[in-house]
């Protein structure tokens, strides 16, 4: 049985007591939203991050389901975040992807991401100059603090402008980062990518299991 609750600004947060039931709820609201999407416009564009996130969706295949993949290989990490950018310019020209009312940047019906330990998202890292892009759509980092050193990720003007954002972390390995993520820590909150994720007009969504809620003020 999970246990959900909302935050000020900091959207809903749902916590689950088993990978499986959290891995079903998580599924079943891509299915929701996948279902809403494509009678709203035919099509279901969602963009997702790698590492355990993956796992918690594999089972998942709801129909219509647009997956934005990263197709790099063979190119330098420039390029691949170019083409990248290229790539979705043309499906928001189409709009395949929507467009963001208050920017230019494309609006993705969801964007699913994970957390790591130090609390990136994505390969936003903490104190990266990263952090500051505010007009490119995708662009790369060659000095990543975790392996691979260079990744090319999505800017945090692109996720925020996304209509739904599904944040998930399992593990005590995450409880530090989820806590000074969502929880209100005042002035004493680092500069931390995953609080730094923070919709425009869209729906921010927590899936969590108990062990990385353990740290959260509200809950344990
Ligand atoms: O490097 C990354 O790690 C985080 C966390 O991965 P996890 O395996 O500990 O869940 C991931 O969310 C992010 O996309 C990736 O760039």
């Amino acid at each position: 049985m999970a246990v959900v609750g909302s935050i000020k600004d900091r959207g809903e947060v749902r916590i689950h007591e088993s990978l499986d039931e959290l891995s079903r709820d998580l599924v079943d609201y891509i299915a929701e939203l996948s279902e809403i999407s494509i009678k709203e416009r035919g099509v279901f564009a969602v963009a997702l991050s790698g590492g355990s996130l993956i796992s918690l969706i594999s089972p998942a295949r709801p129909s219509g389901v647009f997956l934005a993949i990263l197709r790099s290989l063979g190119f330098r990490r420039e390029e691949a975040a170019n083409e990248y950018e290229f790539v979705i310019r043309q499906l928001v020209k189409t709009r395949v992807i929507n467009v963001s009312a208050i920017n230019d940047c494309p609006k993705f019906d969801l964007i699913l991401l994970g957390i790591g330990p130090d609390g990136h998202v994505a390969s936003l890292f903490p104190d990266h100059s990263m952090l500051e892009e505010k007009h490119e759509w995708v662009t790369f980092i060659t000095d990543s603090p975790k392996p691979p050193l260079e990744r090319i990720t999505f800017t945090l003007p692109v996720i925020n402008s996304a209509a739904n954002v599904v944040m998930a972390a399992i593990g005590g390995g995450k409880a530090e980062a989820a806590h000074l993520a969502i929880d209100d820590v005042g002035s004493e909150c680092p500069v931390l990518p995953a609080r730094m994720v923070q919709p425009d007009v869209g729906k921010l969504m927590w899936f969590l299991d108990c062990q990385a809620a353990s740290k959260l003020k509200r809950f344990c």
